[in-house]
């Protein structure tokens, strides 16, 4: 774990590589239903240190729901998963101090204040991140007295990315990241993730935007109805349909069985 976390700027991140790329997460025929109906349908799939792995499907895919089950905070029906080498349910406290996660279903305390909550978070964590400065490099830092509940829409998900980061993690979950926010402060997130995966952290988003997997992501995964589409690398699963740009060969992929 590094000591130092961010010292300013984009490109001052202390860099942490390891050449070997081991994987991160392994996850094999993952099973989840609510009420008799499947939602993550025998889903495996693997992401190695240090990339940044997107999953795409469309609403009600199942993305949460692979994401919250992954790391067993909901209890799947059947299979595993492997985060950063441990079972993610049995070795609850050793994943926690490693991880970051930015839930779609963030709640906050009523009339707590931005620095408050960036406050608790720390406290939990052995070697947190400054969160005074990640408040700088989301522009967040004006609202520090700020209750939460006061923030726009678009500040409030960049506060859950901080939130999310404040753990310095090894791996950080980041669902729909960038939902809500404008296009000057998409650019800016996907800058400080660039900087993160050059630092050496493992990114797993989701995301709803093909431009934001374009930029960001090595590989991604397509789901739908829970089941695994298909994967590879961007260009990878664009050059697998007959069109030339992601979002056009992910409606291609996507309607694959109305095709058949
Ligand atoms: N606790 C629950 N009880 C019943 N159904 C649920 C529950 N949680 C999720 N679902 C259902 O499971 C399906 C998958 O939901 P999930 O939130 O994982 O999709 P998603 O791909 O993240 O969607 P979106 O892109 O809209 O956020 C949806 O149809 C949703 O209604």
């Amino acid at each position: 774990m590094l000591d130092s976390y961010l010292t300013g700027g984009y490109t001052m991140f202390p860099v942490r590589r390891n050449e070997s790329m081991k994987l991160c997460m392994e996850v094999n025929q993952l099973t989840k239903s609510f009420r008799g109906r499947t939602v993550v349908d025998h889903l495996s799939f693997r992401v190695k240190e240090q990339e940044v792995f997107g999953l795409l499907g469309p609403n009600g895919a199942g993305k949460s729901t692979t994401i919250e089950t992954v790391l067993g905070l909901k209890k799947a029906d059947s299979g595993t998963a492997e985060v950063l080498g441990c079972d993610p349910v049995k070795k609850r406290r050793e994943i926690f101090e490693r991880i970051g996660v930015q839930l779609q279903s963030s709640h906050y305390q009523n009339y707590i204040r931005v620095g408050e909550i960036c406050e608790e978070m720390s406290v939990l964590y052995s070697h947190p991140a400054d969160y005074h400065k990640l408040l700088r490099q989301f522009k967040l830092e004006q609202f520090e007295k700020q209750p939460v509940d006061k923030l726009s829409g678009g500040e409030r998900q960049k506060l859950s990315v901080v939130l999310a980061l404040i753990p310095n993690p090894e791996l950080v979950f980041l669902d729909e990241l960038t939902t809500g926010l404008d296009t000057e402060a998409r650019r800016e997130v996907w800058q400080t993730l660039k900087a993160l995966k050059e630092k050496g952290t493992t990114i797993f988003l989701t995301t709803h935007y093909m431009e934001e997997a374009e930029s960001l992501c090595d590989r991604i995964l397509l789901i739908k109805d829970g089941k695994k589409v298909t994967q590879g690398t961007v260009k990878e699963v664009v050059d697998d349909s007959p069109f030339d740009n992601l979002e056009d060969a992910y409606l291609w992929h996507m309607r694959g069985e109305e095709r058949a």
